[in-house]
């Protein structure tokens, strides 16, 4: 696609003039904006012009065709399947993998461990796979992840981000996953040929909790060439190391960027506990050495993943909790959101306006059951809870309401019966997404702006009409303004674009209002945004760049549904 062409030329989020811009996809500079258009929304939106010179806000994870490396063959590809099936399926096919490197801008079927979804958009996420061939069998090679994991901190430490490593093969910024390593390999012909695939956030994923990105990380603002670049460097010098001399050269260094080495963990298997200890240290194969109360034990990587134990709350009830399977309503006044949660993760989404729920009971008879607990929000009214009753007959459905206290945070709202029960679990969701002071902006039906202090305080908000509200009123209330909306300008010339504008600016200016009068509040600590509901991702393109470059701004889709997740999984 031609857009994908400019997009690669202005990833590096630098200015180019639109005549280098045209030139490379052969058009005028006056057809650049349509095919701008063809862009997915997610990138248009980063998109500044100014004085002939177009950039993007910030850079992607996209790197040129012409992307090359001393020691690596490096071969760039819009989609695949996964960067790792690339070099798998060659050398299944006999053909040499060592140090050729394929990165894809986007993965079809990208995989993390244990079959988990590696989750990404264009642009948003570096990923790519090394291939190396070493003499040893594979079983010699049981630390290999451990040296790449290595390879990728050091390498993310020299450009300025303060990573560590969870064990086994984790990158990580304090509680939050930075990037991913998957490795597989194939023994022909006298040879392990291992396929390395690494994943490293570039902008933080949408809806994943506790995840962050190099740009959210990291202070420098720095291109995925850059990274792809440094983290080779390093792979090709431990690499050579690691076949000549194993994991001894490694040790002491991995157990320093190791963040939880001293720190009480968890050991899960199949979402269940299997070991609690202190970890003590790596041995010399790269298992993680534990203090448990049945002595000193050694773990392999495998099949089992690292916690810490506020990760995984300690009692029963919790456990129970993640095993139930639930259907999570979210009904709000324009229309029903769901979602089916298991083992405390979201596996489906969905909605409909009230008119039409027929879908959710054609769902409920696919996927629900005994075992499904139907909980949810409402603030959309009796009526409409009744029309949603009558899609799931014969199940019992818990709708909560706004509380006075729940993990932690306290409601300072004067009459906890009043308050909006979907401002109250946008809430308790937003935790998930940040730790800091954080304006919680729900721009649905009606816009609501909230604030939660980092010592979770919910100190209350505002609410204000949405923006179908804003323009039906001015439609039905005056003789002129009952026209369709224009596109937004900063100084509008016409009515329809001052419509918008001004419906913009009201929703963008109230945000910011709340931002700065919260941040006075906290003595200018971190105030982080926070914005879900229809009309989100159109507002967040409206903030000014300074305001997005300057804050933690995140949209979260379904946060009332997370907020209620997050209760439930909570209760003992
Ligand atoms: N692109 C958009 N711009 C502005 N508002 C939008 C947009 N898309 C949806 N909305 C608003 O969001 C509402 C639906 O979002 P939602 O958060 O589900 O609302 P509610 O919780 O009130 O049902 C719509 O009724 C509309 O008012
Ligand atoms: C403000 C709201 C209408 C927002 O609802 P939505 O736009 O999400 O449908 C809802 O939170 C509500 O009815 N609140 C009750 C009043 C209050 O929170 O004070």
């Amino acid at each position: 696609m031609l857009s994908n062409q400019i997009i690669q030329i202005l990833a590096d989020g630098t200015p180019h003039h639109i005549t280098e811009l045209a030139n490379a996809v052969h058009h005028s500079p006056q057809q650049l904006n349509t095919i701008w258009q063809q862009t997915a929304p997610h990138i248009r939106g980063l998109l500044r012009q100014k004085d002939g010179f177009w950039r993007l806000i910030r850079p992607l994870a996209v790197l040129p065709e012409t992307q090359e490396h001393d020691f690596f063959d490096i071969r760039v590809l819009s989609c695949t399947t996964s960067t790792n099936d690339e070099l798998l399926q060659r050398a299944r096919d006999g053909l040499p993998i060592h140090r050729q490197v394929v990165v894809a801008h986007e993965q079809s079927a990208g995989r993390g461990r244990q079959g988990r979804v590696w989750v990404h958009r264009l642009g948003e996420c570096l990923m790519f796979s090394v291939g190396w061939s070493f003499m040893q069998e594979q079983a010699q090679l049981g630390a290999l992840a451990l040296v790449v994991a290595l390879s990728c901190q050091r390498s993310l430490q020299a450009l300025g981000c303060a990573v560590q490593i969870k064990w086994s093969n984790d990158l990580v910024v304090g509680r939050d996953k930075l990037g991913g390593i998957l490795i597989e390999s194939l023994r022909q012909n006298h040879q392990t040929h291992t396929v390395i695939g690494v994943g490293i956030n570039f902008v933080v994923p949408k809806n994943l909790a506790y995840t962050t990105s190099l740009q959210a990380a990291c202070s420098r603002k720095m291109t995925a060439g850059q990274v792809l670049n440094q983290i080779l460097d390093a792979l090709h010098e431990d690499l050579n190391l690691f076949s000549q001399q194993g994991f001894i050269p490694f040790q002491a260094a991995y157990q320093a960027a190791h963040r939880d080495h001293q720190q009480e963990i968890c050991i899960l298997q199949n979402n269940e506990i299997v070991e609690t200890g202190t970890v003590l240290g790596i041995a010399n194969n790269g298992a993680l050495i534990l203090q448990t109360e049945n002595g000193e034990k050694h773990i392999m990587s495998g099949e089992t993943s690292l916690r810490l134990p506020e990760q995984i709350a300690q009692n029963p009830t919790v456990q129970a909790a993640l095993k139930t399977r639930y259907l999570l309503l979210d009904g709000g006044n324009s229309r029903l959101k769901w979602a089916w949660a298991e083992n405390g993760i979201i596996t489906h989404t969905n909605h409909s306006p009230y008119r039409d729920l027929q879908i959710l009971q054609q769902e409920w008879l696919k996927m629900g059951g005994d075992d499904v607990r139907v909980v949810g929000s409402a603030v959309c009214g009796l009526a409409k809870q009744a029309m949603v009753a009558a899609q799931l007959p014969h199940v019992k459905i818990e709708w909560l309401s706004s509380m006075k206290r729940a993990l932690g945070i306290y409601n300072h709202y004067q009459n906890v019966e009043q308050h909006g029960a979907d401002r109250w679990f946008n809430a308790l969701g937003s935790r998930q997404f940040s730790q800091n002071s954080c304006v919680i902006m729900s721009c649905g039906t009606a816009v609501t702006i909230d604030a939660l202090t980092q010592d979770n305080h919910y100190l209350g908000g505002t609410i204000m009409p949405g923006f179908h509200l804003m323009k039906e009123s001015l439609a039905l209330r005056t003789a002129n303004l009952n026209q369709p909306l224009g596109k937004l300008f900063p100084f509008p010339t016409t009515t329809a674009n001052a419509l918008a504008g001004g419906m913009m600016d009201a929703v963008c200016g109230s945000l910011m209002i709340m931002h700065s009068r919260l941040k006075a509040r906290m003595n200018h600590a971190t105030v982080d945004v926070i914005m879900t509901g229809g009309g989100a991702g159109k507002v967040a393109k409206s903030l000014p760049e300074t305001f997005i470059l300057d804050n933690n701004v995140k949209i979260v889709d379904n946060l009332v549904i997370l907020g209620l997740l997050n209760w439930l999984e909570n209760q003992s």
